[in-house]
């Protein structure tokens, strides 16, 4: 039996997916795989039986993926699977930073027992009057799964789009519409937009990005939205560009105490990805990864070991897959446990991806364990070995 742990609550269009040879268990000690949404786990002891942690979304900041490349637990992503529920949030979002929609709602609630107030509201409304987006200037910072599809909507609805994404992947290049202007300088996109939208991941090159220096760029009276995680915006920069009247409205998916205390900011609690459909998506993705992984050793959508098809486990003899570090000499060690115990290997795959690799072997007889198991083990630079 292979036990399941979920830190969150995962769909059960996931869940569901998992055969009898699983048991979702409460015991974190007893997991083999971990499915998580947002659930902070850096501060979580990992179970010694831990193989893999599934992300059912897209942000990974919450995982201690250093630790887990070390320890040989693989985690993955759903990459694409929560996008089209955050661009229908983020172009609802537009059209809350071009009209004072927040504003009039809340003018109507304080007015509602107001006998008048169908007439009073024409008088009232031209505080709330706004602009259209039709024309204006778009930035978008970060051209993923995400991102691209903002882009794309917002030219459909007649915006001049930006997109400045220096690691843009060829897939999304070419999902995107010509009409999106290639920025490849981060300044000349400050500069040049009226609205932006963030969608980066939150790591050390991207937290903090849009600073006071970013905010001083930007034209008078600019629209900000960020769906992406808090961190990325510094707070004191914003509350100033805010005040000053430099950022008009500053939209934001993610409620902190420093955030709420923002004049103008509008903030919704985290709801990006919380659509059904987007929970179903991220949780089936997130399950039939994980089961591939522990059944197959294939490894796709992960965040922290490389992409590996072994392809149909071998009918006869066993697959062994070895987690290392991407180092010289592996290989050959590797093979050498196996040869030195007259066991063929019929066939092999290596992968690397940064400092970790990947390695699986399918034997030609089934794998003549403790001995050879224990020499893997012991090779410096290897992380775990698995024998399906
Ligand atoms: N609000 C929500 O509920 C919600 C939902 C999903 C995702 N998110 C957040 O949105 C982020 C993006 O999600 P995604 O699915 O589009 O991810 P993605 O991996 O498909 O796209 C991220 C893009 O950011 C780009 N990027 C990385 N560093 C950059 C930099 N310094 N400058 C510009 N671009 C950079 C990458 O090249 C990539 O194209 C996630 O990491 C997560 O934090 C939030
Ligand atoms: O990174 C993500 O996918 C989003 O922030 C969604 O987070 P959630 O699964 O906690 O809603």
């Amino acid at each position: 039996m292979r036990y399941i742990h979920c830190l969150n609550n995962i769909s059960a269009k996931g869940t569901d997916l998992l055969t009898d040879a699983y048991e979702l268990t409460d015991d974190l000690s007893r997991a083999e795989g971990i499915l998580v949404r947002s659930a902070a786990m850096h501060d979580l002891e990992l179970p010694k039986c831990l193989r893999a942690v599934a992300r059912a979304g897209a942000g990974v900041n919450n995982i201690p993926l250093e630790h887990c490349s070390q320890k040989g637990v693989v985690v993955f992503n759903t990459p694409g699977a929560n996008a089209n529920a955050v661009k229908e949030l983020v172009i609802g979002a537009l059209m809350l930073g071009s009209r004072g929609i927040v504003e009039g709602i809340e003018w109507c609630r304080a007015n509602a027992d107001d006998p008048n107030i169908a007439k009073a509201v024409e008088k009232a409304k031209k505080q709330f009057a706004g602009r259209e987006i039709l024309g204006k200037k778009l930035g978008v910072i970060g051209l993923g799964a995400i991102g691209a599809q903002v882009a794309n909507a917002a030219v459909d609805l007649g915006m001049d789009v930006y997109g400045y994404d220096p690691y843009v992947s060829l897939g999304a290049a070419w999902s995107m519409s010509s009409a999106v202007h290639h920025v490849t300088e981060l300044d000349e996109l400050l500069r040049t937009c009226d609205y932006f939208t963030i969608h980066v991941p939150a790591v050390e090159e991207t937290i903090g990005m849009i600073d006071e220096r970013a905010c001083s760029l930007m034209k008078d009276g600019a629209v900000f939205l960020n769906f992406s995680r808090d961190t990325l915006v510094d707070n004191d920069a914003m509350a100033a560009a805010l005040e000053s009247g430099k950022v008009h409205a500053y939209i934001t998916d993610f409620a902190t105490p420093e955030v709420m205390r923002m004049k103008g900011a509008v903030v919704l609690p985290h709801l990006g990805a919380s659509t059904e459909e987007a929970e179903e998506n991220c949780a089936m993705m997130a399950v039939r990864q994980m089961m591939d992984y522990l059944e197959r050793g294939a490894i796709v959508n992960s965040v922290n070991y490389p992409a590996c098809d072994p392809g149909p486990m071998p009918e006869i003899g066993s697959r062994v897959c070895v987690l290392h570090e991407n180092v010289p000499n592996m290989i050959s060690q590797i093979a050498t446990a196996f040869g030195e115990a007259n066991v063929n290997i019929g066939n092999m795959v290596n992968k690397a991806r940064g400092e970790y690799a990947y390695t699986c072997l399918d034997l030609d007889q089934e794998m003549p364990y403790d001995a050879v198991k224990k020499q893997l083990g012991g090779i410096a630079g290897v992380r775990r070995v698995r024998v399906l």
